[in-house]
């Protein structure tokens, strides 16, 4: 492959600074978009939809073929996880992910080799997008970080992650134990992911606010170097983008003593912070996406300010969350365009 065939995502994670940054939205896959909806309506829920590679390849396509993005990022979640380990997980609909009880931590410690072999569908849709996706458009598999997947297993449902936090304070041997699971399931599952055609590997660690100090390096850059020593160790060579979300002042620490490639961003960060990381790594970040889905001017306007600040080093261009489902095409089309050249096109 010539250097101007290889994705423009690969080159900016390898510290590349481009004549403009690759450009991809977190949750780009979903519910802003109408053919998304429809496809939706086909899957019986959201569980079996994720498991089923022709949906699921189509969905992580849908988003492709309408707006110039330079990554496509496999359809699928976070919470699969739990469910291969043998906890129930399904989704209320209009209320989003319920977990059922807790399962002993033996009976799951037991099921981490088998659990990547019930997500293997995940790896043959990743092999399908993989076959139809331009060879300029890199291709991210993903897993939920250990602590975020852990507070939705210890809450049973979205929360305020208290009572996770609870359990940190109160049980931190279980609680130990139970990050330690989940890094080497996620490890062998980004490794499975990798070989099945992920690109790029990215870690959503989704609620990492509210954590102290010594919480923060436990829950988060702990298991985090964990599941990226397994990875490497496993012979899995492609760029780890981690995302502390909510990391707040921490997040620098993490840039530095966590081995990601790449850090993403989330919409508090700082120039400065940005800028200063950037000398060690690239980042991608950090649109909010309410400003996204308001759009206008002040929207024009802080994209400007995002390239201004952040485009002299290796940067991906991206949202600081995942995009809103009521979020107009329109606006997309208007950052995408900005920071591309391209505009919509009609699917
Ligand atoms: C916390 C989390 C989850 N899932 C995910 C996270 C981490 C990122 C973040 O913080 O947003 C990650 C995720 N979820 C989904 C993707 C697909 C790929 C993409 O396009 O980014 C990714 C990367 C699809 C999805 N995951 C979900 C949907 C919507 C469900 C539907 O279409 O019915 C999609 C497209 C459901 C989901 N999944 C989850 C929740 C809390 C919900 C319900 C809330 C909601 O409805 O948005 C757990």
């Amino acid at each position: 492959m010539n250097a101007s065939a290889q994705p423009r995502l690969l080159r900016a994670l390898a510290g590349e600074t481009l004549d403009r940054p690759p450009v991809w939205f977190m949750r780009q896959a979903g519910r802003y978009l109408a053919e998304y909806r429809a496809l939706r309506e086909t899957a019986p829920d959201f569980i079996s939809f994720c498991f089923d590679p022709e949906k699921a390849a189509e969905a992580t396509l849908q988003p492709m073929r309408r707006f110039p993005y330079d990554a496509a990022i496999v359809f699928a979640d976070i919470l699969l996880i739990p469910g291969a380990l043998g906890q129930k997980v399904w989704f209320e609909a209009g209320e989003g992910p319920r977990l059922g009880p807790l399962p002993e931590l033996a009976a799951m410690e037991a099921e981490v080799e088998a659990s990547t072999q019930r997500l293997a569908n995940i790896g043959e849709t990743l092999t399908r997008v993989r076959a139809s996706l331009e060879p300029e458009r890199a291709l991210i598999g993903f897993a939920g970080a250990p602590w975020t997947v852990a507070t939705y297993m210890i809450e049973g449902r979205s929360s305020d992650r208290t009572g996770a936090r609870r359990f940190a304070y109160e049980h931190p041997e279980d609680l130990d134990r139970l990050l330690a699971l989940l890094s080497d399931a996620t490890a062998r599952y980004l490794v499975m992911q990798a070989k099945a055609g992920a690109q790029v590997l990215k870690l959503f660690e989704s609620w990492a606010e509210g954590l102290s100090e010594p919480l923060f390096q436990r829950l988060v850059t702990a298991p985090h170097t964990r599941i990226i020593q397994q990875v490497r160790a496993a012979g899995v060579d492609a760029p780890i983008i981690g995302l502390p979300r909510g990391g707040g002042q921490l997040v620098e620490d993490y840039a530095r003593d966590c081995p990601v490639t790449a850090v993403a961003l989330d919409t508090q960060a700082s120039a400065a912070v940005g800028q200063r990381i950037q000398k060690t790594k690239p980042i991608q970040g950090a649109l909010d996406p309410l400003l996204l889905r308001a759009g206008g001017k002040a929207l024009d306007a802080r994209v400007e300010g995002l390239l201004a600040q952040w485009g002299s080093g290796p940067y991906i261009f991206n949202l600081g969350h995942g995009i809103l489902p009521d979020t107009p095409l329109a606006h997309v089309e208007q950052v995408l365009k900005r920071i591309t050249g391209e505009g919509m096109r009609a699917v």
